[in-house]
């Protein structure tokens, strides 16, 4: 995502309100857009009732909520990889940022957060906007664009990346994010599928070819533990885990898939489903073939959606837009969503639950009520996590807390309610408020649950955002209690409310709630019966998704029939898009924070054809609903058998090792013939993806794109080049004889700043210690394996990169961000890119930027091409046609 999608953040980046921050207030305050008072008197009676903290402690408490947010990002990919690009931060861009001075006053440094494991997450006080705008930082916010937009760095807020860490991942385990987008979290999951493969796999290819060099170089043990080979040894040392990120969202599915496709994982899938009745995936079952067997997670993350109160310093609107409504109408969808995580677990799993909000109604007590649901503390444990992360400040979870009805009017238990009910005159006073809302009462097995095991952090305690996390751990299968069918009462303005608001919208429009929420009821089926679920078919055509038992042979569990649930936040909060819509995303890079938290706003979603918001996605009784909410049509992902001539071609010219697999190969196109580009998956994407093939499931993204097709100069040249993001599975089992092995820091330069270099007619004696291999090498496409030989820290990553030679050139096949990027952080260089292909006078030229992923998944495939292909082989004085073709959306331009 980028700039001008989202309309720029005016909404009161308000200056700080007092207090001070991590140095406790002793830098200079950045005053920028203080439009919208930060002050709420509901919000703030309703939190110092609820936290009841000591009274310093409530000041700065408040102090922080108004204070501006520090910035914050966090290094991704692989581990090698992103301590590298961590050290350039350390080494050349604090000593700048430390020499700056802003309004007469030091800039204070970027600090790592001191609970991140290995210092890979950092924060500053310096506002985004300043970093922007004021030139000393100008080679600072290059850096942070120019890695974002290669995905070696993330823009998170702190506290967002606390769930995943007490997820407790472990190689070759199975998770599932239930509410994934915009993919923070979820990439941070990724990260961990995939950590110690490289170590593993070098290992493995060291053993039969003994090519691949280089030690494990790290002191943390957790890391040594997952490199070893028995770790995950079952594929050669190649990661066997799986990630299936799911939103219900089908736009913001889409920035899920951007965000994730960029780790280039093989064991990753996209779904778009509603998590309170995500469907059971079908996997082999290899005792008994004849019968279904059923996908369970061994890890699954419920980033629910929440009213997001926690996120306030960032988006200051909610200051004016809280409501004390504003969670009621979550909670009920945050149990069925919670219980269906529950439901997919594996006995001995661990769900880990979590919200940006602080009110119990979407906390602890959406906690209480899923255990409830699935058999008590007898099935469900809360997991002390006491021990976790030791330098993260944080707060018990609350184990007696109040509720804040819409009109402000505050109620101690749901037995207070009934009671009050009981003296109105029509017996029922109907809103959002429900039992499971309220603690639970003494004579359940649920009334003393350790809720103190849950974890609340507030912004005051180390100047962040505001979060909630809670690990469940699953002691034994259990059947779910259906949902309680007690109509939801509450209190909604026919009564004094304790602000003394005197309501008079009263029983009409909250009679009109409670039927809608009985219809609601109404639409769900008798437990333990297989059920349709009237879910769209994906092109019209499919079968309704039948929903099986989720499990297990011997004692089936079936979804919940859940009542269609309604996310609506925005009926409490009245948010309007446009003023939702400034505070999402202002960034040059995407922002995943801040998109994350525009999902507790639903509101701001722009109605669009294509992208049903989920509230509609989860209408799915509705007929006169169903075409709407259908996404657009995804392109089915059809396995290529080994047989295939296409794979047999490419398994020979690059003399692909047989110990790499030649049946994970897939095309997204319903002919199921190679036509542009050819994916790779791990086995279980392979299986999962094909046997639930026409059952309704919303698969939306898998497979890392391997080989593109591409013109070549002559017959006995392979057409399918390797795809830069293919490069790291696949370039261990390619062949010596298309390798080029590259030593030489200053070469690597030339073929990054030049495209196209000439290596006709002696010329490519100008590339140095590679000229007399290019020279040699069969046309078409090989691998550029740098083994960087000095020791500059700038320059010791091993990388393999694509290179496609022709008759007159030769071209690194990378994206030219990639290009950039890497000139930026190997050689501290902003040189434009030089096509070399142009004619000598020729100022600029134009290069497309590649698209994001369209849905038709073969539509990028020749994002970047070659020259010959471009110009026409030999074609040097067609000046036209010497551009770098790619069908794509932004046009920048390359000095020549
Ligand atoms: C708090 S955000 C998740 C942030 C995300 N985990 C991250 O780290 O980037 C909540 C997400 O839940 C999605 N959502 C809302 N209702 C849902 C439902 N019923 N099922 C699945 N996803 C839902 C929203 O579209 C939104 O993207």
């Amino acid at each position: 995502m980028g700039r001008g999608k989202f309309k720029k953040n005016k909404g009161g980046r308000g200056g700080r309100g007092g207090g001070g921050g991590r140095d406790g207030g002793a830098h200079r305050p950045y005053q920028t857009y203080p439009e919208v008072p930060k002050e709420n008197a509901k919000f703030e009676q309703y939190y110092d009732l609820l936290l009841n903290l000591p009274e310093d402690e409530k000041v700065e408490f408040w102090a922080a909520l108004r204070r501006e947010l520090p910035n914050s990002f966090r290094f991704c990919g692989s581990k090698g990889h992103a301590l590298a690009v961590r050290r350039l931060l350390q080494t050349r861009y604090i000593p700048e940022i430390t020499r700056i001075s802003h309004d007469g006053v030091l800039v204070e440094a970027p600090k790592a957060v001191p609970w991140y494991p290995d210092s890979l997450a950092w924060w500053m006080t310096t506002p985004k906007n300043v970093i922007r705008k004021f030139p000393p930082f100008s080679k600072f916010q290059k850096f942070l664009v120019s890695e974002t937009s290669v995905g070696n760095i993330s823009r998170q807020e702190v506290v967002s990346m606390i769930p995943p860490l007490l997820m407790d991942l472990k190689p070759g385990m199975v998770v599932l994010d239930l509410c994934a987008a915009p993919g923070s979290k979820a990439a941070q999951l990724l990260e961990m599928v995939h950590r110690g493969e490289e170590a593993r796999i070098k290992q493995v290819i060291k053993t039969f070819s003994g090519t691949i060099n280089g030690p494990v170089k790290t002191e943390d043990e957790q890391e040594l533990e997952a490199a070893r080979l028995e770790a995950d040894p079952s594929d050669d040392g190649r990661a066997t885990g799986l990630l299936i990120a799911n939103d219900a969202d089908y736009k913001r599915s889409h920035m899920l898939i951007h965000q994730l496709k960029r780790l280039s994982s093989p064991n990753m899938i996209v779904t778009n489903h509603d998590a309170t009745m995500y469907p059971p995936i079908r996997v082999p079952n290899l005792e008994d073939p004849s019968k279904p067997k059923y996908l369970k997670f061994d890890r699954i993350l419920a980033d629910v959606p929440c009213s997001g109160d926690g996120t306030l310093r960032k988006n200051v609107n909610l200051w004016k837009d809280w409501t004390p409504g504003s969670a009621l109408g979550l909670h009920i969808t945050q149990v069925r969503i919670l219980v269906r995580a529950l439901q997919m677990l594996k006995p001995g799993g661990r769900v880990v639950y979590s919200t940006c909000s602080m009110n119990p109604i979407e906390n602890e007590s959406v906690v209480a009520a899923a255990i409830e649901r699935c058999g008590g503390p007898e099935k469900i444990e809360i997991l002390d996590c006491s021990d976790q992360l030791p330098l993260l400040k944080r707060k018990p979870g609350l184990k007696k807390w109040q509720i804040m009805d819409k009109t402000g009017r505050v109620w101690d238990s749901w037995k207070e309610i009934e009671e009050h009910t009981q003296t109105l005159p029509d017996g029922i006073t109907p809103s959002r408020l429900a039992e499971t809302m309220f603690p639970i009462a003494e004579g359940s097995d649920c009334y003393d649950l350790p809720l103190d095991r849950c974890m609340r952090v507030y912004a005051h305690q180390q100047d962040t955002g505001g979060f909630f996390i809670t690990a469940l751990h699953k002691k034994a299968e259990f059947k779910a209690k259906p949902e309680d069918k007690k109509p939801q009462v509450a209190t909604d303005g026919t009564t004094n409310g304790a602000n003394g608001t005197n309501g008079t919208n009263g029983a009409n429009t909250a009679k009109r709630v409670l039927e809608e929420d009985q219809t609601e009821e109404q639409t769900s089926e008798p437990e333990g019966k297989k059920r349709k679920v009237s879910e769209e078919p994906i092109a019209g055509d499919v079968a309704p998704l039948e929903v099986e038992p989720v499990v297990p042979e011997a004692e089936p569990v079936v979804p919940e029939a859940a009542p269609v649930p309604e996310v609506k936040p925005e009926v409490e909060s009245e948010v309007k898009p446009e003023e939702t819509a400034e505070t999402t995303v202002d960034e040059p890079i995407a922002d995943a924070e801040t998109t994350e938290a525009a999902a507790v706003t639903p509101k701001v979603e722009t109605p669009s054809s294509e992208a049903p918001k989920a509230s509609q996605q989860v209408q799915q009784d509705r007929p006169e609903r169903k075409r709407k909410q259908e996404g657009p049509y995804e392109e089915p992902f059809k396995f290529l058998n080994p047989d295939n001539e296409v794979i047999k071609n490419v398994a020979s010219f690059y003399n692909i090792s047989t110990r790499f697999p030649s049946d994970r190969y897939m095309v997204r196109n319903a002919t199921g013939e190679p036509a542009k580009a050819i994916y790779y998956t791990s086995a279980l994407v392979r299986d999962i993806l094909t046997l639930n093939e026409g059952r309704g499931l919303k698969f939306i993204h898998g497979g890392v794109k391997m080989y593109v097709k591409q013109d070549s100069p002559s017959a006995d040249v392979c057409r399918w080049r390797i795809q830069s993001e293919g490069m790291p599975i696949l370039h261990g089992y390619v062949g010596e004889e298309r390798v080029v092995v590259l030593k030489n820091k200053e070469t690597l330069r030339k073929l990054l700043v030049e495209m196209f270099p000439k290596i006709a007619s002696g010329e490519w004696a100008r590339l140095d210690e590679v000229g007399e291999r290019v020279r040699d090498i069969g046309l078409g496409c090989c691998v550029l394996r740098v083994e960087p030989d000095g020791d500059e820290p700038d320059f010791s990553e091993t990388m393999a990169l694509p290179l496609w030679k022709s008759f007159h050139s030769l071209n690194l096949m990378l994206p030219k961000e990639d290009r950039s990027a890497m000139l930026l952080r190997i050689y501290n260089d902003t040189t434009p890119l030089i096509n070399m292909g142009l004619k000598k006078g020729a100022k600029t030229e134009e290069v497309v930027v590649p698209a994001e992923e369209d849905g038709d998944a073969d539509a990028e495939a020749d994002e970047v091409k070659d020259e010959d292909e471009v110009m026409g082989n030999g074609a040097e004085t067609h000046e036209a046609e010497r551009q770098v073709e790619e069908p794509a959306a932004a046009k920048v331009e390359v000095q020549a």
